[in-house]
């Protein structure tokens, strides 16, 4: 591979947004692409996959280069030799370049690697969480595994089309998939490609979602004329497709904390030609109150440590806090004794999470069938996800039934 200035400078000047100014990595790479027309999907790719690279291996690099928080220019550029050198890539003879010493780069990576939390580049407080909370084998071979790039999965919306006539169109678009056994609409993609400039994209006929994400919809079992409440809607990557399962018929109540996300959500349902969401932001207990006993179908997406998709955003490691971590685990409590109250009797409940630890998913869940609030619902199932075991993010889904 042959580097390209203007290309590593993106880069670069991507790393200086991320790394000192706070900026999500996600956000920076988008911007990053729009700045020049000319780039090619290999250019943009280079782009996008670097950066996210150097953000996933930060801790790594910055040990192996002797280079310390804040990051100047000088400091990103031995990142990026690292990252260039370890690739097996010829470094130019550009000046930032100068004195690399690549032996030494690869002496300190066998060196430093023997260390999990050097290996995989992450901080000692996640480690000693991880190694806490699933044991010595199974943290190992997951936190390996989120370290891994994503592939790219897309959900069909079988509002508008069928998986083998979408698989067709895209084919027809260029771009190749495959089913996944075992997910009713995924499409893994062969090649990673840019997937939202397709017709197929603007046309509604799919949403990109992990595969194991996918799961969360089916599980909470909706049928179509039903009432459900999807209480952490978001952007609504699972209210689509609870509206896919429904056909479109009955209603789903889309709720949030934040306006801005159930805006998008509202672009997002045009496009895939669902009809059947009301959006709430929730600013006091009044639009939960009101549903109380209501609902045929409750699905709380909590919010998380998102432990379970760190392939898909490397900067939350160095986002993530102690502190954040702890304040999450009371909400995760609060928001199930609190939307639980919507289910009806005999309705369901699912709780979910992209968390791979414990105190985040089973345990939230024992403590609240445990307490006064849960005393009227049974576990039906659960499903634990780790993304070593079976591929996709890690993710954590109950589905609990309201006795009388
Ligand atoms: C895991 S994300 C949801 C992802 C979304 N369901 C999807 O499939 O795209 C969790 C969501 O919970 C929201 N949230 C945080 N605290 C909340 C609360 N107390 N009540 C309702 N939503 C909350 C966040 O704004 C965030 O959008």
């Amino acid at each position: 591979m042959r580097l390209h200035r203007n290309l590593c400078f993106a880069v670069i000047d991507g790393l200086t947004l991320i790394f000192n100014e706070g900026h999500y990595a996600d956000k920076v790479i988008q911007q990053l692409l729009k700045r020049d027309k000319r780039w090619g999907s290999r250019d943009r790719g280079f782009v996008a996959e670097t950066t996210y690279d150097i953000v996933r291996w930060k801790r790594l690099y910055a040990e192996i280069a002797e280079v310390k928080e804040p990051f100047d220019r000088d400091n990103l550029w031995r990142l990026f030799a690292v990252w260039a050198t370890l690739k097996g890539i010829k470094l130019p003879d550009w000046k930032y370049f100068e004195n690399t010493p690549t032996r030494k780069i690869k002496g300190r990576f066998d060196e430093l690697t023997k260390v999990r939390k050097l290996r995989e580049s992450i901080p000692d407080w996640i480690d000693e969480v991880g190694l806490a909370e699933l044991g010595e084998a199974k943290w190992t071979k997951e936190i390996a595994m989120q370290n891994e790039q994503a592939e790219v999965i897309l959900r069909t919306n079988t509002l508008k089309t069928t998986k083998e006539d979408l698989q067709n169109i895209l084919f027809d678009e260029g771009i190749e998939t495959e089913a996944i056994k075992g997910y009713d609409s995924a499409l893994k993609l062969k090649e990673r490609a840019n997937v939202f400039v397709t017709d197929a994209f603007k046309n509604g006929l799919f949403e990109v979602q992990d595969a194991s994400s996918q799961l969360v919809a089916e599980f909470l079992d909706v049928k179509p004329g039903m009432k459900v409440v999807d209480t952490c809607a978001g952007a609504g990557g699972k209210t689509l497709h609870i509206a896919s399962l429904m056909e479109n018929k009955g209603q789903i109540i889309a709720m949030d904390i934040y306006e801005s996300k159930l805006k998008k959500l509202k672009i997002r349902a045009r496009r895939n030609g669902v009809h059947n969401i009301d959006m709430k932001v929730i600013e006091s207990t009044k639009p939960i109150k009101k549903l109380y006993d209501k609902a045929d179908r409750v699905l709380i997406d909590a919010p998380c440590s998102g432990l379970g998709v760190l392939r898909r955003n490397p900067d939350a490691k160095w986002k993530l806090e102690p502190e954040f971590l702890d304040r999450i685990r009371v909400t995760q409590q609060e928001v199930l004794q609190q939307y639980s109250r919507m289910v009806k009797p005999q309705g369901k409940l699912v709780y979910a999470t992209c968390s791979v630890l414990p105190s985040e998913n089973q345990n939230q869940v024992k403590a609240f069938l445990k307490s006064e609030g849960g005393a009227n619902f049974t576990l039906v199932k659960d499903k634990k996800i780790l993304a070593h075991e079976n591929g996709y993010d890690g993710f954590y889904m109950a589905l609990l039934e309201r006795k009388a």
